[in-house]
């Protein structure tokens, strides 16, 4: 399909499709950067591409697709780096979870006759790191394109065939609205774990040790979501900042009403809420799409010892 892919960074997402390329064979070379040695050896005793640069410009060099696959706060400084060696008719993508600080950071660098659409796999897990990654962590997901006015039609197409043949179905809307959805669909419900798990942490009369001994299911749900990488995630909310900061507002307004019933012991209010949001989960099931993240009883190591 392609015949040299770089992929810059080689995290989760990255080693991800590295594992899908080798795998499909979608491409004849792919070149994998990083600025971590340590990270790019790994990826080397994984055998997940055919060359290894610290240098990015390097591996983009000849390059026909090149991927960034970096925390969204680092994708203007990757840009810069890689902008002079770009081949022109080379399609640039990410896989940002932001769509339009990226385009923000990333366009001023890009050089004429370079394609630069900005992408977004809805597929990861809270793990990082090349080790994490997996082939089928894009089936059956969504990758969203979020393109520029004068984006390519013909280049759209080629990256779009690229996530099929990667398993993704595509969609395609514009950056801000992107980070809209995306702040109420991921991010907040991250923000919200990262909290809930810190205020049980801080708890004076719960010690940690009940917290981690009787942590019911919808706590443990909580747990994982707040394990995701810290870098990736501070990097969202300052990246995201305007559309998350809207959804709070909503969240918190919505949060006190709850509260309201809750103290005024309104069990109409509470059973008609909680009626209504078990006909969300019916829906997205009814949709077709995945409840539950498929690959966890594979990737997840850490399963407790039974006793
Ligand atoms: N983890 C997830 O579930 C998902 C993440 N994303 C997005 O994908 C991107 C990558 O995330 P992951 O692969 O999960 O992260 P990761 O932490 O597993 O990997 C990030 C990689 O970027 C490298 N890196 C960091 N700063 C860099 C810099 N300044 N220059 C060059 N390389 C740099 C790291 O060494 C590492 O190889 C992020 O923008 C994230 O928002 C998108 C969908 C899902
Ligand atoms: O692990 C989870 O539940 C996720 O929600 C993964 C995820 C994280 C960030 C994204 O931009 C897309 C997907």
């Amino acid at each position: 399909m392609f015949d040299r892919i770089a992929l810059i960074g080689i995290g989760l997402i990255g080693s991800s499709l590295a594992r899908v390329i080798a795998q499909k064979g979608l491409a004849r070379h792919v070149a994998i950067a990083s600025r971590s040695v340590d990270t790019l050896k790994r990826a080397e005793q994984l055998k997940l591409g055919q060359s290894y640069h610290t240098d990015p410009a390097e591996a983009v060099r000849e390059a026909d697709l090149v991927i960034v696959s970096v925390p969204v706060g680092s994708s203007g400084a990757v840009a810069e780096a890689i902008a002079p060696a770009l081949k022109p008719g080379t399609i640039l993508t990410d896989v940002g979870s932001t769509k339009a600080s990226v385009i923000a950071q990333m366009s001023p660098f890009v050089p004429e006759g370079v394609h630069f659409i900005p992408g977004h796999p809805l597929a990861g897990t809270e793990k990082s790191g090349p080790d994490a990654g997996f082939a089928d962590l894009f089936v059956n997901r969504w990758c969203i394109f979020t393109p520029l006015p004068d984006t390519d039609p013909a280049a759209l197409d080629r990256l779009a065939a690229f996530w099929r043949a990667c398993g993704s179905n595509i969609d395609v809307m514009d950056a801000t609205h992107h980070d809209k959805v995306l702040a109420i669909v991921s991010h907040l419900p991250h923000i919200i774990a990262y909290n809930i798990v810190g205020t049980a942490d801080d708890l004076q009369n719960v010690s940690k040790t009940e917290v981690i001994k009787y942590a019911a299911s919808g706590f443990r749900d909580f747990t994982r979501l707040a394990a995701s990488d810290p870098t990736m995630w501070r990097d969202v909310c300052l990246h995201n900042r305007d559309a998350i900061l809207e959804m709070l507002s909503r969240f918190s307004e919505d949060l006190a009403a709850l509260q309201r019933a809750i103290r005024w012991g309104d069990g109409d209010k509470l059973f008609d809420l909680f009626t209504h949001t078990r006909g969300v989960r019916r829906s997205i099931i009814d949709a077709g799409q995945e409840i539950d993240v498929p690959d966890f009883g594979r990737h997840v190591a850490e399963q407790p010892a039974k006793s």
